[in-house]
């Protein structure tokens, strides 16, 4: 009685409890971020504190309908939810069947009839579903899921204001500050990860002679130039790879785990279609392109002067390519030897 004095709306308090301080704190702590993937980590957190669950999956839908899994965690212990353990394998090319197919097409939450230990939430607004929450619970009764939907709405509403924030004006793609945001995300995450012959890379894509483009037909021109090389670059790339308007005339492009032969594969497929595709009244551009690989321990600060010094090989190599970033050992060389040490190499 003591807390429903506090409360103008007696319809919350049901909902808020069993342990409506709890709530409120996660909820402050869920909404004090500026990325919709820190607040996705934080939603996580907040919710395996809060109640018995097993894993929540975050689900995106790509242009095939199918859906992937940029993120997911496990709670193996539910009595110490600070084990937490986030998976760095994403499921990709999820082919939507059952309430999860339901889920998607109608926008509206799902428990499958032969298990009632799952549930799928969708965050969409009036055009475009964001997302599908999956969550494996151990066992939840009725007030607690009555929070929990009531939490995932709340979540939905800032995933809706966040998702416009990280939006590049011009382009549509994502701007300079969700790059910041995310990088660090990828670096902190591939830190923890085991190693393996797969990297997560950054690519730094430059626009060549854009000036000439400006003053020959003018900003507007310019303008369109980029909103089109914006959507060649996403056209081309695969389901959990995120572009960047990195600033001006160049783009960002962080591209999930893959060998090295696949990311300069794809490098040079955005090269190719850019330097193939039709502009109105400019007709031809081309891109230069410089590739790093994220590697263990590495800071963001590194991480994108490496891009940024392959692809400022490209630009001196003559435009119109691929540079990637290789460190290679040395020392003092004399024939037959090599000594470790850290010499910057370009191929
Ligand atoms: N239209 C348009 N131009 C922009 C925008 N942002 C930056 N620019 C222009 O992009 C041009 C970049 O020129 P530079 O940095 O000299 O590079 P560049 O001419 O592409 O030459 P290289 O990179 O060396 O091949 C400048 O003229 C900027 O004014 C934008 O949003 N719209």
């Amino acid at each position: 009685m003591a807390q429903a004095a506090q409360y103008n709306n007696p319809t919350l308090l049901p909902a808020l409890q069993p342990d409506c301080p709890a709530v409120l704190n996660a909820m402050c702590e869920m909404t004090r971020v500026d990325s919709t993937e820190l607040m996705r980590r934080r939603f996580a957190e907040n919710l395996a504190h809060l109640f018995p669950i097993a894993s929540i999956s975050f689900l995106t839908p790509d242009k095939n309908g199918r859906l992937n899994e940029p993120l997911r965690c496990q709670v193996p212990n539910a009595q110490q939810p600070s084990t937490l353990e986030w998976e760095n394998r994403p499921r990709r090319g999820i082919v939507p069947t059952g309430a999860l197919a339901r889920c998607v097409s109608e926008q509206r939450h799902q428990f499958p009839a032969h298990s009632q230990n799952i549930d799928y939430f969708p965050i969409s607004d009036d055009t475009h579903l964001f997302e599908v929450i999956e969550i494996h619970r151990r066992t939840l009764d009725a007030s607690c899921r009555d929070t929990l939907s009531r939490i995932l709405a709340i979540y939905g509403n800032f995933v809706r204001i966040l998702h416009q924030q990280e939006l590049d004006a011009l382009t549509g793609v994502y701007n300079r500050g969700a790059f910041d945001s995310q990088i660090a995300m990828v670096a902190q995450s591939v830190r923890q990860a085991k190693p393996g012959d797969e990297h997560w890379w950054l690519m730094m894509l430059d626009v060549d002679h854009f000036k000439q483009i400006n003053d020959r037909y003018g900003h507007l021109i310019g303008d369109e130039v980029l909103l089109l090389i914006a959507r060649v670059i996403r056209n081309t790339l695969r389901t959990l790879d995120r572009i960047y308007r990195y600033g001006g005339e160049e783009f960002a492009v962080l591209l999930s785990p893959c060998q090295a032969h696949n990311a300069l594969a794809l490098a040079e497929r955005i090269r190719g279609k850019v330097e193939s595709s039709h502009f109105p009244q400019v007709e031809h551009i081309t891109l230069s392109v410089g590739l790093a690989p994220i590697d263990r321990f590495d800071h963001v600060a590194n991480i994108v002067g490496r891009a940024d010094q392959a692809l400022y090989q490209a630009k001196r190599g003559g435009r119109n390519q691929v540079r990637e970033y290789v460190a290679r050992p040395t020392g003092p060389i004399g024939p037959g030897l090599q000594a470790p040490g850290a010499l910057e190499l370009f191929s």
